[in-house]
């Protein structure tokens, strides 16, 4: 077990690169399967999320190689095996393997998805794109056994907007016969970005990015080079950070634009955010007003960073509120805070976060990813030295976390703790 140790109140300065994204890694790696030959993939985010999804794809039989942020994957070779729980079990976006492999081999047999734990993350929107495409679903010793005779393109109305029903119906509809048609699609960036490498491998796929995304299935794919989009997620995470602590940090190799939501959320608490070709540049000062936030998809705030800005938000002076309609439970971070000496209540699917507080430093757990996130910001905030368990959660999405933060000046450390056998 791993245990990261932050010791708090120094100003964030300096200047960082922002890894490729995770969202969209995880989804182009399973995207590169379809071409059934080379795809190199540049920009790739060195985080355990990736080396995961490489060992799967080794598993199936395809030629995996890492050659620092590039990945070369060879799937010529691959085969139609079922993919018990396990490996698929430690990651969300194992999902995307369903419409992949429904693309390439007409068959899925997999076990259930797994990821952060954010309340009920259902995939029935999945299923519904995979059946109106003709496939057939049914359940078999815990796995899911998803199969087609022939992929027939459709008109799909998604019924909740989902990145990962949008990314998983439009994989398997790449190489269905005929036009698919995917209503109501949500607009992420790194649906665009899975796009973009489908259309390079002889994809014929419009509208990515709007809410309506037109799949003309062709015969064959092939190999092909792309570089992952920045992670805007990561970016935003810093930029929290530079804020947090006072800071002045320039966050660089990112899209300003996919930083929108963020941005005008920062300036809107009083802070300088000034906008460059590829890089934003924050600066921080003592005084914060309080927000109110509610996540949306995209181009609306992202769930991804409500609990990261929970944390900024305990030194904003008066009260504000956190309302996350995307996933109600995502709140686990905020007992955590309240050990830091925090004032937040949760209330049904908002935070009430009472400023301005002062932070100290304590033992406390990352139960996820970006609750992970909200804890090292809060450590980077706090009065003296907080002890973060559970750092595999923040692994699977930051890369090189501590190099990044401590280039900027912070004072942060990494221990192994060895567990006893009793
Ligand atoms: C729209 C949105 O903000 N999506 C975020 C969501 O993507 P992720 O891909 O996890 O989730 P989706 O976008 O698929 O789901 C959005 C919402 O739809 C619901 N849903 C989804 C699929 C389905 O079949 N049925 C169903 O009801 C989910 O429970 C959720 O409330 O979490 C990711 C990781 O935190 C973020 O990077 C994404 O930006
Ligand atoms: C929750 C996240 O990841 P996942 O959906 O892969 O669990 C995230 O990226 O914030």
């Amino acid at each position: 077990m791993e245990k990261l140790f932050i010791e708090g109140g120094r100003k964030l300065t300096g200047r960082i690169q922002i890894s490729g994204a995770k969202n969209s890694a995880v989804a182009l790696i399973p995207a590169a399967i379809l071409a059934g030959a080379e795809v190199v993939l540049e920009n790739v985010p060195d985080i355990s999320d990736v080396h995961i999804y490489s060992e799967i794809l080794q598993d199936l039989g395809a030629v995996v190689e890492q050659d620092n942020d590039m990945i070369r994957i060879d799937s010529t070779r691959m085969e139609a095996r079922p993919m018990p729980n396990g490996k698929i079990k430690e990651l969300r976006a194992s999902y995307y393997l369903m419409g992949a492999m429904l693309g390439r081999f007409g068959e899925a047999i997999i076990g259930m998805p797994g990821g952060c734990n954010l309340g009920p993350r259902p995939i029935d929107q999945h299923v519904k794109g995979f059946e109106a495409l003709g496939a057939r679903m049914s359940h078999e010793h815990g796995s899911l056994h998803i199969q087609a005779k022939e992929l027939i393109g459709s008109k799909v109305y998604l019924d909740v907007v989902s990145v990962g029903a949008t990314i998983n119906i439009m994989l398997a509809a790449c190489r269905a016969k005929g036009k698919t048609i995917i209503e109501n699609a949500a607009k992420e960036p790194e649906i665009i970005d899975v796009a973009t490498l489908l259309n390079a491998m002889g994809a014929s796929i419009k509208g990515a990015g709007t809410d309506v995304i037109r799949i003309e299935g062709v015969e064959k794919l092939s190999g092909c080079r792309h570089s992952i989009i920045p992670d805007r997620i990561e970016a935003g995470t810093y930029m929290i950070a530079a804020a947090a602590t006072g800071g002045d940090v320039v966050i660089d190799n990112i899209i300003p634009r996919h930083m929108e939501s963020l941005t005008a959320k920062l300036r809107e608490m009083n802070i300088r955010v000034e906008e460059e070709d590829d890089a934003v540049h924050v600066i921080g000062c003592d005084t914060y007003e309080a927000i109110d936030i509610k996540t949306l998809p995209y181009p609306g705030f992202p769930t991804d960073l409500q609990q990261p800005i929970t944390s900024l938000l305990t030194a904003a002076n008066g009260t504000s509120i956190v309302t996350d309609n995307i996933y109600h439970a995502r709140f686990k971070h905020a007992e955590h805070l309240l050990n830091m000496g925090a004032k937040i209540k949760v209330e049904g699917r908002s935070a009430v976060i009472e400023g301005k507080t002062s932070l100290v430093g304590g033992k406390v757990m990352a139960t996820d990813l970006r609750a992970g996130a909200a804890l090292v910001i809060a450590g980077l905030m706090a009065n003296g030295i907080t002890e973060i368990t559970g750092v595999h959660h923040i692994d699977r999405g930051y890369a090189e976390l501590e190099e990044k933060l401590k280039s900027l000046g912070a004072v942060m450390w990494r221990e192994k703790s060895i567990q006893r056998a009793y």
